[in-house]
């Protein structure tokens, strides 16, 4: 697994009048293969997913990926660490499912590579039938599944979810939920949806711009619920 670690972290968007902190002072260290993030709306949790590929860099503090600084190393960064964004249409970019899939392979290998390993991912995750298909005609959760799969094939060390399931049915919820367990890589998520943590190592709860509880998911959903007045 990879060691990712934030240290000393503030993040704050907008300057002077406008300045708003989301992340206040943040210093953890994750090394356990599957860790969630739960938290109120606006708590901070889409800014720390984003800080962890380089997306976002901290306005105060480091975040580093095995050492890797992502102030410094952003491109290092961004090739181990893969982010799946909540809405899939953020991240399909070519007409076609196959097009889609090799596009983060066509500077690091040649085209019959790129047609080759796209065509054993697309087989591995029940996209095969699909390969011409045009990525705008998909169902929401054929798009889900196309993005994860668009970064899985470009085999990222870690995987960073954010709400990954929320626009997702129930059979496509548990699609993802089960090709995500299914996964060897390191898995970050984001989500609301508690039950899809139930086997996590651990559990990050952040509300009002702090982690206010880091522990197992049974601890930390407690924490959460409590929070929610639920
Ligand atoms: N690019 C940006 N510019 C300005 N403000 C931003 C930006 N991105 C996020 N914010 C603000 O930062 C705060 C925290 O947002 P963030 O998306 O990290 O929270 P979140 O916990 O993921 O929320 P949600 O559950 O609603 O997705 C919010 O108030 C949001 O409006």
């Amino acid at each position: 697994m990879s060691r990712l670690e934030l240290t000393g972290v503030t993040h704050a968007y907008g300057v002077g009048s406008a300045r708003r902190e989301v992340l206040t002072d943040l210093s953890v260290t994750l090394t356990e293969p599957r860790i969630g993030v739960v938290g109120a709306n606006g708590s901070g949790k889409s800014t720390f997913a984003r800080l962890l590929n380089g997306l976002v860099v901290p306005t105060r503090g480091t975040v580093s990926v095995d050492g890797l600084d992502t102030r410094t190393h952003a491109k290092d960064v961004r090739r181990r660490v893969g982010f799946c964004f909540t809405d899939p249409d953020a991240q399909i970019v070519m007409p076609t499912v196959q097009e889609d899939v090799g596009f983060g392979l066509r500077r690091r290998m040649s085209k019959s590579q790129v047609a080759e390993r796209v065509a054993a991912v697309l087989e591995t995750y029940g996209l095969a039938g699909h390969a011409d298909h045009p990525t705008h005609l998909l169902s929401g959760g054929q798009k889900q599944l196309l993005a994860l799969v668009s970064v899985l094939v470009t085999e990222p060390s870690v995987l960073v979810l954010d709400e990954p399931t929320t626009l997702l049915d129930l059979r496509n919820t548990r699609r993802v939920a089960e090709t995500v367990a299914g996964l060897p890589q390191q898995v970050v998520m984001v989500t609301h949806d508690l039950d899809l943590l139930d086997d996590f190592d651990r559990v990050l709860v952040f509300d009002r711009a702090r982690l206010v509880l880091d522990g197992s998911p049974s601890e930390a959903l407690a924490h959460y619920r409590a929070l929610m007045g639920a």
